[in-house]
């Protein structure tokens, strides 16, 4: 016997009084629901899990049903908001009756099936359950909380401002919902919310976003939309249970950049599944503002509170477009459509103003208008550059560490939160990081497992003597401000002009990036092809590349992070992506320090690198004069992609003696299934030939002073370095680890050329060995036609046993 048996018992003998029980419960409730002026329905759901909110508010006759987790605090805080008083019913309508067919002949009573859909049990009841239907009675309608629960849930108010127009306007929309007998919303300043929170939003979300083209309240908000937005492991639907609808503040002084940050957060929170509950409304400085904002604050309220409206808004984001797409696929739209169009379109179809006031296209202006016009225009111009004179006097700058408000009030300190959130955690970890406290990450790079088992090293041995499983790869901070189109994070990393997030030790975090790098050299420990007196070695590291993600000079103890792997003799190659010049410059001795130049002019480095700075151009020139001051051994690294920077190789001389460094890296992109966000493919990739064709290019162009030194065509690299390395015929790119630290330990200021070691042979450009170090043997991956032919081999042997 299981253990459920007496709970069967007892059921078999309390059934019928408990099933009487529910019953009545359920009436109980019905004609409670009545009193209360509360009619539940059924939900209606369109194949998106819309709530059909247009659908008519039916009365008792409806079946009970649970309300999902509504209690009655909630339906306390519904509005009395009395919508309309349907048409009276049928008594055939009604289900459930007979509307008197059934009836036994010589009973007079109304809408009574005789008895015969009353439940066996109910002996009471004159006739059936379904005469309790009032169906004469004129019911009284009001709001399903079910099909519009932003009414139920405390709508929250997002805002962004830097001069106070949009909190004003936030402050206007919390008076009117509460005027409206909505329940308290909460206005929210964006830089306080953590972004990750809207992944589990539930309710009603209003975003009120003033815009800004220069460094404001609204990066983070929309970078982290963008990101996830692009992300390929976030589902589509991140954002389904939200509700959402959107305001921009902006100057149509900005021509094209008008109101662009509000009007992109518009468009990926609906490519993200969140369902708007009402148009993308704009506002210009240059106009009606306030006048704009009141009007779709006014619209928005109406809609939410009048679902005879709601078709107002059902037809505008409609699943069932006119070109057969749904809303979200609209939203997904890149590029061909222009969006506005679209919805200007459908504004005008649907006969809704045009909220920020513009005239519109069709619209005529007179000739003696034009006059108006143009001074309006030269007004906004010169209002245009004063904001940005103000803007750029301002002591106070928009940032999201708060300190104090203009006027001077304390403002509370924010919370300082960690770089790496749960979802990027897991993200980072999928994709086999070790996370080291709340910012560092470590892994272990293909070329360590290579030469584990004797399979060659990556081109650092080639070019400078590193051996691969030596070297541990880590970064101090997985955050940067770019988002290059090659990032290998596929666009999950945060991103950030300064830093904002707690900071970690830097004797935790290469104790941290020690620890798991050894943990995760400890699983390689039974691969086949694994060598004993390799693997013993690799369990002391000796070179730390700080270059795996993100932007190591970024974290704020970089240079006691350095100091402390020296004291280990691990050597440091730090790589940085030029947009911190400063750093560049107080950054203590590296055993090689470089900058990634991933193009050689501002409109192509914008293009490829995407950074977050406005100023990125400046701060990478800053950047390449701050290295060339360095004095100690420096590189570029130039990352081809094709049809991104292979042109203007001018450009990259100039850049090459404007920072003079010791050598130059040049490669081709490494392709690694791209995200939808950067849009390269295999077509990007450039062949070995193609890359060394650039090199020689540019080593012409230099003239004297640089030669093509050596190269590992196995990964597409090549070596250019400074004639000061060459003496007579031999090359000394290698580095003498040892003298290395000795110096770093002696104190006294040395240079490049103190601890340079000679170059092997097998490594110059166009030796036979290509790079790979005669002592590896070499392993040649198969390919699939050898791959099938061994398969047909082993399978014919099989056969012949
Ligand atoms: C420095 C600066 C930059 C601006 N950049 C833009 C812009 O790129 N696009 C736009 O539509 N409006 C831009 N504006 C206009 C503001 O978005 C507009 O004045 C808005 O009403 C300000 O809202 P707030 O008071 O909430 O900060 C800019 C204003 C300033 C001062
Ligand atoms: S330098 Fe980079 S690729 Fe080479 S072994 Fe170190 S981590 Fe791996």
């Amino acid at each position: 016997m299981t253990s459920s048996s007496p709970n069967l018992h007892l059921w078999k003998e309390y059934r019928i009084p408990l099933v009487c029980m529910a019953v009545g419960i359920a009436t109980l409730s019905i004609l409670l629901s009545n009193k209360n002026n509360i009619a539940p329905k059924d939900d209606k759901e369109d194949s998106k899990g819309n709530l059909d909110t247009s659908a008519p508010v039916e009365t008792s006759e409806d079946k009970p049903r649970t309300h999902q987790g509504l209690k009655k605090a909630d339906f306390k805080k519904l509005p009395k908001v009395i919508r309309k008083k349907p048409k009276q019913k049928k008594a055939d309508d009604e289900p459930g009756c007979c509307g008197g067919k059934n009836k036994a002949e010589g009973d007079n009573s109304t809408g009574c099936c005789g008895g015969k859909n009353k439940p066996s049990n109910d002996n009471k009841a004159p006739h059936c359950a379904c005469s309790t239907t009032t169906s004469n009675a004129t019911p009284i309608t009001v709001i399903d909380p079910l099909a519009l629960p932003e009414l139920v849930e405390p709508m929250k108010i997002f805002y962004s401002t830097i001069t106070g127009t949009a909190k004003l306007f936030a402050q206007q929309l919390y008076d009117s919902a509460i005027n409206a007998g909505l329940p308290e919303p909460k206005i929210i300043d964006i830089v306080d919310y953590d972004t990750e929170d809207f992944l589990t939003e539930t309710g009603l979300c209003v975003f009120i976003l003033s815009t800004y083209n220069v460094e404001g309240p609204n990066d983070w908000f929309l970078k982290w939309l963008e990101d996830t937005r692009f992300d390929w492991r976030v589902e589509k639907g991140a954002l389904s249970k939200l509700r959402f609808s959107v305001f921009g503040l902006g100057d149509s002084a900005y021509t094209e950049e008008f109101c662009n940050g509000p009007r992109s957060a518009d468009k990926w929170l609906g490519q993200m599944g969140a369902q708007r509950v009402w148009p993308f409304g704009e506002g210009d400085k240059n106009g009606d503002q306030g006048g704009a904002y009141k009007q779709w604050n006014d619209a928005m309220l109406a809609s939410l509170l009048d679902p005879t409206q709601s078709h107002v808004h059902e037809a505008y984001f409609s699943s069932d477009d006119e070109d057969g797409k749904s809303a979200s696929e609209n939203d997904d739209d890149e590029g061909d459509v222009d969006e506005d169009e679209i919805k200007k379109t459908k504004e005008e179809k649907l006969g809704l103003p045009t909220i920020d006031g513009d005239v519109s296209e069709g619209e005529m202006v007179d000739l003696e208008d034009m006059g108006n016009v143009a001074i309006k225009i030269k007004q906004a111009k010169e209002d245009k550059a004063l904001d940005e004179e103000a803007y750029a006097n301002q002591k106070v700058r928009a940032k999201r560490s708060v300190g104090e408000t203009k006027d001077g009030k304390a403002i509370k300190p924010r919370e300082v939160r960690e770089m790496v959130s749960p979802l990027l955690h897991k993200s980072l970890t999928k994709q086999g990081y070790k996370i080291i406290g709340t910012h560092s990450g470590v892994k272990i790079c293909r070329w360590t497992k290579a030469a584990l088992r004797g399979r060659g090293f990556c081109y650092k041995h080639s070019f400078y003597g590193i051996q691969s499983h030596l070297c541990m790869e880590t970064t101090p901070s997985l955050a940067c401000a770019n988002k290059c189109v090659f990032c290998w994070r596929h666009h999950t990393n945060p991103v950030g002009t300064e830093w904002r997030w707690k900071v970690d030790d830097p004797e935790f975090i290469l104790e941290g990036a020690l620890e798991n790098h050894y943990g995760m050299l400890k699983q390689l420990k039974g691969v086949p092809g694994v060598r004993a007196e390799r693997f013993v070695e690799a369990t002391q590291v000796k070179h730390c590349a700080l270059s795996l993600v993100g932007e190591p000079i970024f974290y704020p103890h970089i240079n006691e992070f350095v100091k402390l792997l020296h004291k280990k003799r691990i050597s440091s190659f730090l790589v940085t992506n030029a947009q911190f010049p400063d750093a560049i410059a107080s950054m203590d001795p590296v055993t090689q320090l470089y900058v990634s130049v991933d193009a050689s002019t501002k409109e192509s480095l914008k293009k490829i690198d995407r950074p977050l700075f406005r100023d990125f151009w400046e701060r990478f020139l800053d950047s390449l004069d701050a290295l060339g001051k360095k004095g100690q051994r420096t590189v570029y690294r130039l990352t081809l992609v094709k049809d991104f920077n292979t042109d203007e190789i001018a450009n990259y001389v100039e850049l090459i003696r404007r920072g003079q460094p010791d050598f130059i890296e040049i490669k081709g992109v490494t392709y690694c299934g791209y995200g939808g966000a950067s849009g390269l493919t295999m077509a990007n990739v450039p062949y070995h030939a193609e890359v060394v064709r650039f090199v020689e290019l540019i080593q012409e162009q230099l003239g004297a002073g640089y030669e093509i030194a050596a190269e590992h065509a196995h990964s597409c690299s090549i070596l250019v370095a400074s004639t000061k390395f060459k003496k007579g015929d031999t090359w000394y790119t290698h580095i003498d680890y040892d003298k290395f630290f000795e110096l770093v330990e002696s104190g006294q200021k040395f240079t490049s050329l103190d601890y340079m070691a000679e170059t092997p042979s097998w490594a110059y450009f166009g030796a036979p060995e290509g790079g790979f170090d005669p002592e590896e043997t070499r392993y040649f991956r198969k390919t699939k036609e050898q791959r099938k032919a061994e398969r047909e081999r082993r399978e014919g042997e099989d056969d012949e046993e």
